[in-house]
């Protein structure tokens, strides 16, 4: 997709901060610092519409990015942050239920893992609790330029069995860094998400 307009549109913690528009959405699961926030402005070529950052923890509320008036990305906050209090984790909790098992506009998560590791129990309890709501997953194996392209293969085979991966749901390889998996992620997408 050519992305010739992407703007971040609304900062949300409850439902009455969502958008109003029917406009399917794609929300952005996975560990905190796994790269979701560079996912998206490497997909949007939009190098600090996202905040980053190499602290955990970075992005705290859901934040819609409204691109070419046709959809949403949906930034989340990432989990396994063992920094955070107990009633902050369970705040956070709340607030990615309500959405991710109530939001009608949602066609797809994209759940992403680092391509140098194995799930993490949160990755799959997160992966099996989407599964359980019948919500679509794309997994990105994400850092793919910290490890060299011929262990890809090895990496994506050891990611899908670990999290007993559904055959239907995708699973790329990217990379923030470099840009690759970007063509084949929007594809996956736009064809999911019907746009
Ligand atoms: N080498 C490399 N570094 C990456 C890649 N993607 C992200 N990073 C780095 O990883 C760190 C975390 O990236 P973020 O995009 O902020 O991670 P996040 O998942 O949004 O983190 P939270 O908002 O805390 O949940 C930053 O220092 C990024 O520069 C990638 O594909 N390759
Ligand atoms: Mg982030």
């Amino acid at each position: 997709m050519k992305v010739v307009k992407a703007d971040l549109e609304h900062v949300a913690v409850k439902p009455e901060q969502y958008p109003t528009t029917l406009l399917p959405e794609l929300a952005l699961a996975g560990r905190s610092n796994v790269g979701k926030s560079s996912f998206i402005n490497k997909m949007l070529n939009r190098k600090g519409l996202a905040r980053t950052s190499g602290q955990p923890g970075k992005t705290q509320t859901l934040n819609f990015y409204e691109i070419n008036e046709k959809l949403y990305f949906v930034d989340v906050p990432g989990y396994g942050y063992a920094k955070v209090s107990k009633s902050e984790r369970a705040a956070w909790g709340r607030m990615i239920e309500e959405y991710l098992a109530e939001r009608e506009q949602l066609k797809a998560v994209l759940q992403l893992v680092d391509i140098r590791h194995n799930p993490s129990e949160d990755d799959k309890l997160m992966y099996n609790w989407m599964k359980h709501f019948e919500i679509p997953v794309i997994l990105v194996a994400t850092k793919a330029d910290k490890i060299p392209k011929g262990k890809w293969q090895k990496s994506l085979a050891q990611i899908s069995k670990a999290l007993d991966k559904d055959p239907l749901d995708p699973i790329l390889t990217f990379s923030s860094e470099t840009g690759h998996g970007k063509e084949e992620a929007w594809k996956t997408i736009t064809k999911q998400l019907k746009v």
